[in-house]
């Protein structure tokens, strides 16, 4: 993998591609500079800008280790999804720091994270062992009928950077447990992160070629993956515009594919709500990683009658968070994650000002002189955004909040339902009755109850309405409905 010995200190890493069971430098030679969105002379890691022949040679050693992985046991399968997550959780300081100095999110998210990423393994492990399929009564007295379920064969996994351990690995766990093998093209932005994880399946002892990872730019590589004939199944989580583009290609060859994008997800403040509880659970579901999950909070709609207090609220304690570098103990909001992501967040600051939005407070570069080098910006909350304004339609991924009025719970329902997405939502009220009117109106994939709009558990269903996915559900027991096929078997004497 290249200086492993140097892997927590501030020295550059050389990431390889890992292709059937061999760390491998790229066919070119070339390599990407990844740096740290805190300090952007700080280089992270040089890592493969692959080519296409650096795919085909990971889906090639992926197809030739597919039967052997298949015929395996799910409990041996589990077994080494099992050392994978007890060696990504003994290295959750060192991949925590990595994912902090690749992508900004505080060194305590990042943790969770990596631990995250270990119980989502341990969970697919176990199911190794649980059951599969139906037992289906056949109109034939002397038949035995049954449901059983078949891999897809490689699947291609193509992750973003803002979860560069949750994501991938709750796509991977599921796919290789259920007998897939996997090609994995990480965002490669984060791509040092990525290669650590894969070490820890390297080193769990996975045969060669069952996981194989290609890092390289998402329009050679990410789109080489979705055209490619021989993989079975593409899994995807980013952008709509690339999500839907990788569902076109992948419909039009046949290929299975699941796409998960983004999000422009409300939280409702009902008059009758603890508006404590709500101003933190906005600013949690808000601000967090700095505003860059699809679950971000983004759109607060608040009713009329708690809407100044509410705001008051809200903004002295936004004011008090404090914006800095993720690895130091004292930040709660580090930089974006990357130059790119942060003009795209200033653009839509100015386009909110310029559209006739009150920037009530942040939005701007910090002023201390020790953050001048990173991608910073201030918490930003818009007072008195109009649904129809971009910075209430748009996705901007980034610490920005929009304070939308609603005359009262029925009109903001109303609000919170017209937009193109539809991942989460959620709703503060003590009314039973308003919470269920909610939970039935509100056109989202997750709605949550005096909760905040981004928090996943691995073990239920995650995924969107509308334009947030394609309809299709990940992690829990939701995910093997993707990475396999369903055979009916009938059986006579
Ligand atoms: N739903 C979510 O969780 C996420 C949503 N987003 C949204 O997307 C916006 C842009 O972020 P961005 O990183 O550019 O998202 P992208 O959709 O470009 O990236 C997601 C993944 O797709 C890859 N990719 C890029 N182009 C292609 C392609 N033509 N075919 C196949 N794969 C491709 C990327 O590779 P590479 O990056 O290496 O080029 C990355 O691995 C964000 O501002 C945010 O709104 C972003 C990330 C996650
Ligand atoms: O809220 C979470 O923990 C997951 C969010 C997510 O899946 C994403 O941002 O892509």
């Amino acid at each position: 993998m290249g200086n492993a010995d140097n892997r927590t200190k501030r020295s550059v890493m050389t990431i390889d591609n890992y292709i059937g069971g061999f760390w491998k430098e790229p066919a070119s030679g070339k390599r990407m500079s990844n740096l740290n969105p805190a300090r952007r002379s700080e280089v992270v890691g040089l890592v493969p800008d692959s080519e296409l022949g650096d795919l085909n040679e990971a889906v090639e050693a992926a197809e030739a280790a597919r039967r052997a992985w298949r015929k395996l046991t799910g409990a041996q399968r589990g077994a080494l999804l099992y050392k994978a997550a007890d060696l990504l959780e003994s290295r959750m300081d060192e991949i925590g720091r990595t994912m902090t100095r690749e992508m900004g999110k505080t060194l305590g998210e990042a943790k969770g994270e990596t631990a995250r990423g270990a119980a989502i393994l341990r969970y697919y492990a176990g199911e190794g062992m649980r059951p599969v399929g139906d037992v289906i009564p056949s109109t034939d007295s002397e038949a035995l009928m049954f449901t059983t379920r078949m891999p897809l064969g490689v699947v291609g996994v193509i992750s973003p950077w803002n979860f560069p351990v949750a994501i991938p690995v709750w796509k991977m766990a599921p796919a290789l447990i259920y007998g897939n093998t996997v090609v994995w093209k990480p965002a490669a932005e984060t791509a040092v992160t990525a290669a650590l994880v894969t070490a820890c399946f390297h080193e769990a002892g996975f045969p060669a070629g069952v996981v194989n990872m290609v890092v390289g730019e998402g329009a050679l590589i990410g789109q080489g993956i979705a055209e490619h004939p021989g993989i079975h199944g593409i899994t995807f989580t980013g952008s709509g515009n690339v999500g839907k583009r990788v569902g076109l290609i992948a419909l039009a060859r046949g290929a299975k594919y699941q796409l998960e994008m983004g999000g422009k997800n409300p939280v409702i403040v009902a008059a009758d709500a603890d508006l404590d509880l709500a101003v933190d659970a906005t600013i949690s579901g808000g601000l967090r990683s700095t505003g860059q999950k699809c679950t971000a909070t983004s759109r607060v709609i608040v009713v009329r009658d708690v809407y100044e207090t509410f705001k008051a609220k809200l903004a002295e304690k936004v004011k008090a968070l404090r914006v800095g570098d993720g690895l130091e103990a004292e930040t709660w909001l580090g930089p974006c994650a990357s130059e790119k992501q942060y003009e795209t967040v200033l653009r839509y600051i100015r386009i909110g000002v310029e559209e006739g939005a009150e920037l009530l407070f942040g939005g701007r570069r910090p002023e201390d002189p020790a953050l001048a080098e990173g991608f910073y910006v201030t918490p930003a909350v818009f007072d008195r955004v109009k649904p129809s304004m971009t910075i209430a339609r748009e996705e901007i991924f980034g610490p920005v909040l929009a304070l939308i009025e609603a005359a009262d719970l029925e009109e903001a329902i109303a609000i919170a339902n017209d937009t193109e997405f539809g991942l989460s939502a959620s709703l503060y009220t003590r009314d039973i009755g308003s919470a269920l009117t909610f939970i039935q109106e509100m056109e989202a994939g997750m709605v949550r109850v005096n909760a905040e709009t981004a928090g996943v558990e691995l073990q239920a269903p995650f995924g969107g309405m509308k334009a947030s996915s394609s309809y299709s559900r990940e992690q829990g027991q939701a995910a093997i409905e993707f990475y396999t096929s369903v055979k009916t078997v009938f059986v006579k004497p």
